[in-house]
């Protein structure tokens, strides 16, 4: 049967990639609505290639010129357009991949419309992820994991007894900068952290993964999705980025997720679940050719973001929204070349500091926090 999907965030970099795999398999995936942000040629091309019902953009400009151009076609805007796009009920799955906790409220109305969740968007699990599981649960609507990390954890506790597994073990590749030293981290450019040596992907979460944050975002992202102790998640360095992330079992046993670093694996595997494909565009690993792989424990002086998410992560609450709001508004910040790259670091570290923590908090709670966080870390460099 056709897998009908709506898709948040198609001309990002994970957007694209889950459009190639719809396009490669055309008997089993259909895409019937999409949303974009600013990038409107991109949307002009992605509409060519798929006759859909409704498309999304950011701007409401850039919607009534679209409407002209197709005028068959359903043109919304804005947040309100996200989630109209989300709660599309003619799919059977939304794969949510845009940017930033701007996802949280189009998942929340996709699950209460009984859709399935491919989730790229850590942003939404780390900010409110309790609200995304406890809907879940309530509207029996799986949420599958889409970022390569979650879908090994996946992959290896398929078929396994939850009770049995001891830890998860997720794989850091260091990112950009993982041979400076912190004193070496004061100069360093916005060209050079965008340079992440294994994994081509969108501008934001290369900047986290050269900080770590983007380890932290996934490893309450792995609390959330698994139900899994703080105590029970380690962090692992591993340069080459060829173990996506292992599980470890009472009795000593690792199950591990292999293969090259491309993001279309795990993508291709969220749309098919819960069967597995035959094929793949991604290139076949040959470990011989490899060689050797390498790990090495985490230096947590080092990596400061993923201490202050870990810190986040335990103390719950509205310090998750805190962190990632935090983190979004200082990565927006050091890209525009504001900052320096360890700002980055301090500002979360200080509206982390600065916030008095709300325990359970709700949807509204949320919405507050997170703005009040961007607000407070813009007044902090002024
Ligand atoms: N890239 C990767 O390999 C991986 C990404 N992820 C996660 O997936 C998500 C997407 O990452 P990635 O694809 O790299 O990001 P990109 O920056 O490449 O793409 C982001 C997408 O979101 C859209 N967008 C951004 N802000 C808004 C907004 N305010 N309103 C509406 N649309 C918006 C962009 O639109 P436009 O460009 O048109 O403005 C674009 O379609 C992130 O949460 C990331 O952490 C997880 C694992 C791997
Ligand atoms: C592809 C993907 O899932 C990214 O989140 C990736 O994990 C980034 O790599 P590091 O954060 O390990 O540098
Ligand atoms: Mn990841």
């Amino acid at each position: 049967m056709t897998k009908r999907i709506s898709l948040l965030g198609a001309t990002g970099s994970i957007g694209l990639q889950t459009l190639d795999i719809i396009k490669e398999h055309p008997n089993k995936f259909q895409l019937v609505s999409f949303s974009a942000g600013r990038n409107i040629n991109q949307t002009r091309a992605i509409l060519k290639d798929f006759p859909v019902e409704v498309v999304s953009v950011a701007l409401e400009e850039d919607a009534l010129q679209l409407q002209t151009e197709f005028p068959k076609l359903q043109v919304v805007f804005g947040d309100e357009g996200l989630v109209q796009v989300a709660a599309n009920t003619n799919a059977d799955v939304l794969v949510n991949a845009v940017l930033g906790s701007v996802g949280l409220k189009p998942t929340l109305e996709a699950i209460k419309k009984g859709i399935t969740i491919a989730i790229a968007n850590k942003e939404t699990l780390v900010t409110a992820g309790h609200l995304v599981m406890q809907a879940a649960k309530e509207n029996n609507v799986p949420i599958l994991p889409v970022d390569s990390e979650h879908s090994a954890l996946f992959q290896a506790m398929n078929g396994e007894q939850r009770s049995q597994i001891s830890k998860l073990i997720i794989t850091a590749s260091g990112g950009s900068f993982r041979d400076y030293t912190r004193e070496e981290l004061k100069n360093v450019a916005v060209k050079d952290a965008l340079n992440h040596p294994n994994w081509s992907m969108g501008a934001k979460i290369t900047i986290d993964s050269a900080t770590m944050m983007n380890k932290g975002l996934e490893v309450i992202e792995a609390h959330i999705l698994f139900n899994t102790s703080y105590d029970d998640i380690e962090v692992l360095l591993h340069r080459e980025s060829i173990i996506h992330s292992m599980v470890e079992f009472n009795d000593t046993s690792i199950i591990a997720q292999l293969g090259t670093p491309d993001m279309r694996v795990p993508i291709q595997y969220a749309l098919s679940y819960p069967d597995r494909f035959e094929r793949s565009n991604a290139k076949r690993l040959n470990l011989a050719e490899i060689g050797k792989l390498h790990f090495e424990e985490i230096d947590y002086k080092r990596y400061h973001a993923l201490k202050l998410a870990i810190d986040a992560g335990r103390a719950g609450g509205t310090m998750t929204t805190v962190l990632n709001a935090a983190n979004e508004a200082a990565v927006a910040l050091f890209l525009q070349e504001k900052i320096a790259f360890l700002t980055i670091d301090e500002l979360i570290e200080r509206a982390m500091n600065e916030h008095i923590n709300i325990a359970r908090p709700n949807l509204e709670t949320i919405l507050h926090v997170d703005a009040e966080t961007r607000k407070n870390v813009q007044n902090m460099i002024k």
